[in-house]
């Protein structure tokens, strides 16, 4: 099999790329960071790749909401890439952190979900509520229609930086293929999951696109929202990551790099044995082994 090639996006703030890189040669991925800039000036050169990461950091500083800026770019000027990826053969996307804030500023990840016009918009600006800036312009076609779910700021409204548990539900997700829990750093401020309303967290629960989700130490997640630092944001139904229908696209908030080797667990020198790697290293091998 021929290792496939990794396309790690860099942007201004971007600063997890070579971390990510390093996590998909291990799995056996040729991985090169590859500046937005470079894209912009040569649009071909996605054709290169098979999957395209974003990985996590302060793309553009985070400024008017966290990924907004790095995907209103891709929009406008790399259109055919995320086309490219998202939409044809068998092409692979992960977006981790700061990469799922992008993915879901695109709207890639909850497409599908019914959009309802809504009743007083007019303009760009219009939001539906919560009224925060995190709901405006975050598909493709905003403006006029709210977004099933965004991402907004921790319900405690500062970062956050722990180690959280995680149970992943049966979806199609590509990267979490065989895999129960995983136990992964979170870093983020705007990683709190909300849904538009009821009905589009029911969309996206039974359309087996809520791919992620905190749990506690013993894989169970007993209430909706789950008290915190359990869910470290306050997030809908403790979502933690989401994938596309075809379970090809995926974006979760928890670092998967940020595990790949044992010793990098909080308390691996308590531990009597040691696991052969970290948690996260699974999702990217599974991201290799999906082309073999
Ligand atoms: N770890 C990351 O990717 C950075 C966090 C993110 N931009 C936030 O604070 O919401």
């Amino acid at each position: 099999m021929a290792a496939p090639r990794v396309l790690v996006l860099r942007a201004p703030g971007t600063n997890c790329d070579v971390e990510t890189a390093h996590a998909f040669e291990l799995a056996g991925a040729s991985a090169e960071r590859v500046h937005v800039g470079r894209l912009t000036e040569n649009p071909a050169l996605h054709k290169r790749y098979q999957i395209l990461c974003i990985p996590g950091g302060f793309s553009y500083g985070d400024d008017i909401a966290a990924g907004r800026i790095l995907a209103t770019r891709m929009r406008h000027h790399l259109d055919d890439m995320i086309h490219h990826f998202v939409d044809a053969g068998d092409n692979l996307v992960l977006g981790i952190c700061n990469g799922m804030q992008v993915l879901m500023r695109l709207g890639v990840l909850t497409d599908g979900v019914e959009t309802p016009q809504l009743a007083n918009a007019a303009s760009e600006d219009s939001v539906a509520s919560p009224s925060d800036q995190s709901w405006t312009a975050d598909s493709a076609n905003a403006g006029h229609v709210a977004p099933p779910a965004t991402l907004t700021w921790n319900n405690h409204g500062r970062f956050e930086d722990r180690w959280v548990h995680l149970a992943v539900d049966q979806t199609p997700c590509v990267f979490l293929k065989d895999i129960d829990q995983m136990y992964l750093p979170m870093a983020h401020a705007e990683g709190k999951f909300v849904a538009r309303d009821a009905d589009a967290l029911e969309q996206l629960r039974s359309a087996g696109r809520l791919a992620l989700r905190y749990c506690d130490e013993s894989g169970q997640i007993e209430s909706e929202t789950l008290p915190f630092p359990v869910n470290p944001n306050g997030g809908d139904a403790n979502v933690a990551g989401v994938c596309d229908a075809s379970g090809r696209v995926f974006g979760l908030m928890p670092h998967p790099e940020r595990h790949i080797d044992a010793t990098q667990h909080p308390f691996w020198t308590r531990r009597k044995e040691q696991p052969e790697h970290g948690d996260g290293l699974t999702m990217f091998r599974n991201a290799v082994q999906w082309f073999a």
